[in-house]
């Protein structure tokens, strides 16, 4: 587990004294996948750096599994600094390296002996599906079998906690979609935490159990991803799910929002409205999406023939969240 507390970063420059990071919050289980998104300038990068170790903090502690390694430096610094594995957007792997060499890199550095060496590095390809590719050089590879190198090589020292500093940006959606995969295993299967850092909204909905939101420095929101979507006043929410939707059709009395709030949401709801419950409906756009979680899903739907207590509370007992958006009279017909 990883926890990062008041984290503080400011830079001193001759313009003065520039706030970057103003009291960052944030703890990431193991086995969970936690992404950190934010516009531009919001301090990404900045954090980044500063989870893995590359800058100092101005203030604050970085725990792991209840180690602070803020205070340390030199060897000790060193010696912990191996919990974090990380992988940046480009893998910086060494072009006359082969693969096997460039993942046995941070073992050759740790004067891990041959054969074990050997050893872990074949499990390490094996792990990333590129077993058969050992001997090839990084300009053999697609980016994303790269990326998948670059991912071996951070995970080469049994590291705790895999920070991805857009790790996918530039990548094909084949190539995005093996690396996330791959991410969804070393969770599951190595039980990492893992922070993903990205501006890619369609990762975070793909493999993110909890997300952040960071803007001017701090955490504005934070919550599961299925919490955060099913959230109508959520901003992050509204922008991972993005919702789409036809204006209301004649003949209906108003529209609501529905967002799936588990995976028990029986896929036939809107036509159960109908044959159990007599309300007529209209889909008016949305998204549904399987989410390893359970379903992620917000949809919009023109409701005629009940009113909206009376649906919203049909629809909570399906484990569905609504809200009403648009009312067209007063009086609505049941
Ligand atoms: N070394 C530095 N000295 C002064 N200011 C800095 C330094 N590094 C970053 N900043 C400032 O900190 C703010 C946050 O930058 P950062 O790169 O962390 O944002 P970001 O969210 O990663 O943005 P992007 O998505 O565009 O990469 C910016 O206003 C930037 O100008």
């Amino acid at each position: 587990m990883i926890e990062i507390e008041n984290l503080h970063k400011h830079y001193d420059s001759a313009q003065g004294r520039v706030e970057v990071l103003k009291g960052i919050n944030l703890s990431v289980e193991s086995g969970s996948i936690t992404a950190v998104v934010g516009p531009s300038g919001a301090g990404k990068s900045t954090l980044s750096h500063c989870i893995s170790l590359l800058e100092k903090p101005s203030s604050g502690q970085i725990l792991i599994d209840g180690k602070n390694l803020t205070n340390l430096s030199g060897k000790k610094l060193r010696a912990e600094r191996r919990a974090i594995g990380t992988i940046f957007q480009n893998s910086a792997l060494l072009r006359r390296m082969t693969v096997a060499e460039n993942i046995a890199l941070p073992l050759r550095n740790l004067g891990v002996v041959h054969e074990e060496m050997t050893s872990r590095v074949a499990e390490l390809l094996e792990r990333v599906g590129l077993l058969d590719r050992a001997n090839s050089y990084p300009g053999q590879l697609s980016g994303g079998q790269r990326q998948r190198v670059g991912i071996a090589r951070a995970l080469a020292l049994r590291p705790r906690l895999l920070l991805s500093d857009e790790s996918t940006s530039g990548l094909d959606p084949e190539s995005t979609q093996q690396v996330l995969t791959l991410l969804e295993s070393l969770r599951t299967d190595l039980g990492l935490a893992i922070i993903l850092i990205t501006h890619e909204m369609d990762v975070v909905r793909h493999v993110a159990d909890n997300v952040a939101q960071l803007d001017g420095g701090r955490i504005a929101e934070y919550g599961k991803l299925h919490e955060l979507v099913a959230n109508p006043n959520s901003e992050a929410g509204s922008k991972l799910l993005p919702l789409r939707a036809e204006a209301l059709p004649a003949g209906f009395s108003y529209s609501m929002t529905v967002a799936y709030l588990n995976d028990r949401v029986d896929p036939a709801w809107i036509s159960r409205l109908g044959i159990e419950h007599g309300i007529r409906v209209a889909l008016l756009g949305g998204s549904v999406e399987a989410h390893h979680d359970g379903t992620l899903g917000r949809v919009s739907i023109g409701v005629d023939g009940a009113l909206p207590e009376q649906v919203t509370q049909i629809l909570a007992s399906w484990g569905l969240q609504a809200t009403v958006e648009e009312h067209v009279r007063e009086e609505v017909g049941v």
